[in-house]
């Protein structure tokens, strides 16, 4: 069981001499096992909104609740990956593994363990000795996946995870995180630009004006997904739908 919900929540950066207010009001819960997509024009806060529920930034008003109870900063009750890159480059695929389950007070042993069950779910069990440097972009990906889910979260936090990859990798890795989803009945918070993505993997789409949340969009695609969906009405209904919404002119608050 792992609900997230984000609320009532204030966020200002500083300006200058004043703060620019960048989330206000952001109310959303995301229940157990339900697969969410963020989106939303480049500057509406999606980031700093996953960041928050990471707790790796701090706000002013609101509360961030795993399961009902406040969190105060970053835990194993919730993984996180990033866009770029976040691998340790002077350790290797299992040891940039190994040093996150360590961190969390792992036994050696156990770390070791662990760290080759996570290379098999992302299928790298034979890439674990290579250096950061020596693998793709989207292994790298695959390694930040494996780690993040190491210490088994029950709530994955992306931030963009496969947008600086090519089409096929990326599409590659929408069918690894389904499969490891559904496997291990996550409950996901997932930004991203790509419109097609959003409806390809999520339950539900919330799109975000600036700073606040516009509208929710409920995915009432069947599961399993296939390729030929994209070429579904529905689908292309949808996608329409969210598109629009994210063009509408920016919220003056
Ligand atoms: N550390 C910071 N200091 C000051 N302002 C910030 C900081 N981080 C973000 N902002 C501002 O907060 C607003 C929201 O940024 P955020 O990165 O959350 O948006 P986003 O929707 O994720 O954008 P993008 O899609 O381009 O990644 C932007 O106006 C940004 O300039």
């Amino acid at each position: 069981m792992a609900t997230l919900t984000l609320s009532k929540l204030e966020k200002s950066f500083p300006l200058g001499k004043t703060q620019r207010r960048v989330l206000h009001g952001i109310d959303l819960t995301l229940n157990d096992n339900e697969f969410v997509s963020i989106v939303g024009a480049s500057g509406c806060g999606k980031s700093t909104l996953l960041s928050i529920a990471a707790g790796l930034e701090e706000f002013e008003g609101g509360d961030v609740l795993v399961d009902g109870r406040s969190i105060t900063g970053p835990g194993l009750d919730r993984g996180v990956v990033f866009q770029s890159y976040t691998l340790l480059p002077w350790l290797t695929a299992r040891q940039n593994i190994e040093f996150a389950l360590k961190a969390a007070g792992t036994p050696a042993k156990q770390c070791r363990e662990i760290a080759q069950q996570h290379l098999e779910l992302v299928r790298l069990e034979n890439a674990g000795d290579r250096w950061p440097g020596e693998l793709s972009g989207g292994m790298k990906q695959r390694v930040a996946i494996a780690r993040a889910l190491s210490y088994r979260p029950k709530i994955l936090l992306m931030d963009e995870p496969f947008g600086a990859l090519d089409a096929m990798t990326r599409h590659q890795m929408q069918q690894l995180l389904i499969e490891i989803w559904e496997k291990h009945r996550l409950t996901v918070m997932f930004v991203t630009h790509d419109i097609e993505e959003a409806v390809w993997l999520s339950d539900r789409i919330v799109v975000m004006g600036q700073g606040v949340i516009d509208s929710t969009f409920p995915v009432n695609l069947p599961r399993p997904r296939h390729e030929e969906m994209s070429r579904d009405p529905e689908f292309i209904d949808l996608q329409h739908r969210v598109l629009s919404r994210i063009r509408q002119p920016l919220a003056t608050h």
